[in-house]
């Protein structure tokens, strides 16, 4: 039987996971979901084509597009030197409120980075996951700004891989991102080690805007100039 509030959310709960790092389900509806799939092909059309990028010598099984500021292992550029020299798109001001929505949701607007609406990315690292892709554990250390990190998924779930701020080893906890979940690390957990072991294939929810594979939109604010 199928029930007015949905047996999946309650049983995905919202949880804080570390502090500083909160993982909201089903935050997105399909429709939105579906019209920023729609919004992942027009980046993907250019100037800059998603690529995977070189991490010492081997490319990464992530393709990645940029906005705002290209990021390059380890490091933030205006243009995109190590793919085709184009200028990224800019960040769209309707990803800015997203990601301003978003820290309030994780946050409560007096929590942590003092509330949403200080919150204001500067860029945007759009991942594309096909079947065999994964992300090994990193931090993401490259901008010079400690606010929080707002992550949205798109399309196949994943297995989210989240530890601890020392040693990309255990303590870490594996958790779903489905399709339409939000998270954020940000505070104690901004610089905690975290990957993606492995996507789900064929997980992708009808009408999510994505058949298969996985998009996964990160916002950042780079403090740089
Ligand atoms: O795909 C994800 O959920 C995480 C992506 C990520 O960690 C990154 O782009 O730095
Ligand atoms: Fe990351």
């Amino acid at each position: 039987m199928s029930t007015l509030f949905g047996d999946e959310l309650l049983s995905r709960p919202r949880r804080e996971v570390a502090p500083g790092a909160v993982h909201v389900p089903g935050w997105l509806r399909p429709d939105q979901q579906a019209w920023i799939a729609d919004r992942f092909r027009e980046w993907a059309a250019g100037p800059v084509p998603p690529r995977a990028a070189l991490v010492r010598g081997h490319p990464m099984s992530v393709r990645t597009v940029c906005l705002g500021w290209h990021w390059q292992p380890y490091r933030y550029t205006r243009e995109a030197t190590d793919v085709n020299g184009a200028k990224v798109l800019p960040l769209p001001d309707w990803l800015v409120r997203v990601g301003r929505l978003a820290v309030a949701e994780a946050y409560g607007t007096d929590g942590l980075a003092g509330g949403g609406l200080e919150y204001t990315p500067d860029a945007a690292l759009v991942n594309f996951y096909d079947s065999e892709a994964r992300m090994g554990m990193h931090q993401d250390k490259d901008e010079a700004s400690l606010a929080p990190v707002v992550s949205l998924s798109i399309g196949d779930s994943c297995v989210f891989r989240f530890g601890n701020t020392q040693t990309r080893a255990k303590p870490y906890q594996d958790l779903t991102l489905e399709s339409g979940d939000l998270f954020v690390f940000g505070g104690p957990s901004r610089l905690a080690y975290h990957g993606v072991p492995s996507t789900l294939p064929g997980t992708a929810p009808p009408g999510c805007g994505l058949e298969s594979g996985r998009i996964n939109i990160t916002l950042r604010a780079t403090g740089l100039e």
